[in-house]
């Protein structure tokens, strides 16, 4: 049977240029519902570039993006961000909680607490990550690697209906990369993942699609890795 997957992101035409040097040209990607992809690329490819432009971060030069929900156009989505550059400053006196509820400010109202099932939620990501313990640590006393998990659970606690990934195995240690990954599988039974990575043999493994940025785009086929 021929499974008919609603598209929820479409990425027509973009592109953007840093000081007049382009940095994407014309790149037209469509990402469909529960999709697993990986976008791989060299160094200043532009991989960071076009996930902040899906994001609204980054207005594009020319060309359009578009979501959708249950087929219908929407002018946003839920989407979760672990970004690579960490963009937290750690001497910042937030601690670890604060920053996961920092996820949770797009559905909070505006000088109202937070919910006990929003609190729920922060502990349930806490614990996903396993950072119980650390929940009141100030994020200026964490390791690198405790900081990506915070900003993880940050990512993941509003249950978005996107989460994109960038580059998110830097700092972790093997242990928690592998738990990084198994979490990432549950998720993307009811969520779209986007995940920029440079490791392809997990990749060939985990995504549904892989594509490849380096100022264009190309779709690669599972074979040509
Ligand atoms: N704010 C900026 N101002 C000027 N140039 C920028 C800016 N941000 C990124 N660039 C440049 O744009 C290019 C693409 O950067 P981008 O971070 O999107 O690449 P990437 O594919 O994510 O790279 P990496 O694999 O190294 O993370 C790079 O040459 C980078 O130096």
């Amino acid at each position: 049977m021929l499974l008919i997957r609603d598209k929820r992101i479409e990425v027509a035409g973009v592109s953007l240029q840093y000081d007049r040097t382009p940095v994407l040209e014309n790149i037209d990607l469509t990402v469909y519902d529960k999709d697993f992809l990986a976008i791989t690329g060299p160094n200043g490819g532009g991989k960071t570039t076009l996930l902040r432009i899906i994001l609204g971060l980054l207005p594009p030069l020319s060309g359009t993006v578009s979501f959708y929900r249950n087929g219908l156009e929407v002018p946003y989505l839920n989407m979760g961000y672990l970004p690579q550059k960490n963009a937290i400053d750690s001497r910042f006196p937030l601690t670890v909680s604060e920053v996961i509820f920092s996820g949770l400010m797009g559905e909070k109202r505006f000088l109202k607490p937070f919910t006990p099932e929003q609190r729920l939620r922060v502990e349930e990501a806490l614990s996903l990550v396993g950072l119980e313990r650390f929940a009141e640590r100030p994020i200026g006393k964490l390791s690198g690697g405790q900081m990506q998990r915070a900003l993880l659970a940050r990512a993941l606690v509003s249950r978005p209906e996107i989460l994109l990934l960038d580059e998110p195995s830097s700092y972790v240690d093997q242990e928690f990369e592998e738990r990084m990954y198994e979490i990432f599988r549950e998720i993307n039974k009811t969520t779209t993942v986007i995940l920029v990575s440079h490791e392809l043999n997990r990749m060939e493994e985990m995504a549904t699609r892989i594509v490849r940025i380096n100022r264009s785009i190309r779709e690669i086929n599972n074979r040509e890795l």
